[in-house]
């Protein structure tokens, strides 16, 4: 079975651990047992109609006597392109908003209030090629371009906060691309945008041809269901890059990502995870799905033969807590909503458990910091 067929780790445990040892394999494997989520019929049944994955679970956090529940849901999408790559540019970015618009309807029916999509959602991932045309037609306006304005209809209509991570062209700055994820509130309202803060140059990952290191900083959006942050894709390989969006208050981060297989796969339970521990809070990592391939040929100077794919994007979204506890993930190979109900008093309560953030020493670290990236620092190694 190929890397593309192969359905997800969860479906295997399922099928072949023995019932009695299951319970402890997925407490060692994915932490605490979570609920399932009764989801509504309706939800059910049409993503059955619509062939996708959904899937639903609880984090729940102990009763407080001063604090009430602060419980929210979040929905994840994950999904193929719809169209092939060279079919007409508006066309693509159409039916990716009808596709994506029927999952968000089921979101609704879920009682999601907030709902993040994949990195650069609109558009195949077309950054491997470097080549300019089409691609950069699918850079829109964050504030106010055809997708913004689509997921402000999405935002009011279901009265959700809608995170759109989309190729931003930037008219104000000569036209800039940019790699952003923009915020509209559930009264919609473009919140804000955050930028993709680091850029990938690993395989056929040959963003840096197409838009710069993001200038937003660490950007924390509150929304009426908490506050948010977005590291986009490629970010969730840098612990200070988490970090920031955590000392700027964000209670759930979310990771919509672009990875194949081959490249991160080994990686990707391990990193938002970690991040959710060591920050105190809770993230989502988005990633898309299946195969996409090329009109034209590329090669991304490492020795291998031109071709016309990334390579498989195994999806397997999830969704971690503070207390090292993560959903199972979405499938492997189709398009999924992950629908997750979380209590964010968990954040405060496992931080006073395990206290990473008053035992952090930021401050030894900004000092350290501060003098290693000076061109003329010397590190403190002791030799004999
Ligand atoms: N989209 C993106 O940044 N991908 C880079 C590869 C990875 O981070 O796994």
């Amino acid at each position: 079975m190929s890397g593309k067929d192969f359905e997800s780790l969860e479906k295997v445990l399922e099928t072949y651990v023995p019932e009695a040892e299951l319970r402890e394999v997925r407490r060692l494997l994915f932490g605490k047992e979570l609920k399932k989520l009764n989801l509504a019929q309706s939800a059910i049944d049409a993503a059955v109609e619509q062939d996708f994955d959904l899937k639903g679970y609880v984090f729940e956090a102990s009763p407080e006597q001063l604090r009430p529940p602060r419980t929210v849901r979040v929905g994840l999408i994950q999904n193929k392109i719809v169209l092939p790559t060279d079919a007409p540019v508006l066309e693509q970015i159409i039916a990716l908003h009808k596709r994506v618009g029927e999952m968000v309807e089921v979101a609704a029916m879920c009682g999601v209030n907030i709902v993040c999509f994949q990195e650069a959602w609109t558009m195949p991932f077309a950054f491997c090629t470097r080549e300019r045309e089409p691609w950069t037609e699918f850079a829109e306006s964050a504030e106010d371009g055809l997708t913004t304005r689509f997921c402000i209809q999405l935002a009011k209509k279901y009265n959700m906060v809608v995170v759109s991570p989309i190729l931003e062209r930037d008219e104000i700055h000569g036209g800039t691309l940019w790699n952003t994820a923009v915020v509209v509130s559930n009264n919609g309202n473009v919140l804000g945008k955050s930028r993709k803060n680091h850029i990938p140059r690993v395989g056929d990952f040959n963003e840096s041809t197409y838009y710069m290191e993001g200038n937003t900083g660490h950007t924390v959006f509150q929304t009426q269901f908490g506050k948010i942050a977005v590291n986009i894709c490629y970010g969730r390989h840098h612990p200070l890059n988490w970090l920031m969006y955590s000392v700027h208050g964000a209670e759930i981060i979310f990771n919509p990502s672009a990875t194949v297989g081959l490249l991160s796969e080994p990686m990707w339970p391990i990193e938002a995870r970690n991040a959710a521990i060591a920050n105190h809070c809770f993230t989502c990592a988005i990633n898309r799905v299946g195969t996409e391939y090329f009109k034209n040929e590329f090669t991304s100077g490492d020795g291998k033969k031109a071709h016309r794919d990334f390579g498989h994007f195994y999806g397997s979204s999830y969704v971690a807590a503070p207390d090292g506890s993560r959903s199972p993930g979405l499938s492997r190979t189709r398009d999924g909503l992950l629908v997750t109900e979380m209590d964010l008093n968990l954040n405060r309560q496992v931080a006073d458990k395990w206290n990473f953030k008053m035992t952090g020493r930021y401050e030894m670290y900004a000092e350290e910091l501060k003098k290693a990236v000076q061109h003329d620092f010397k590190p403190n190694i002791v030799k004999e």
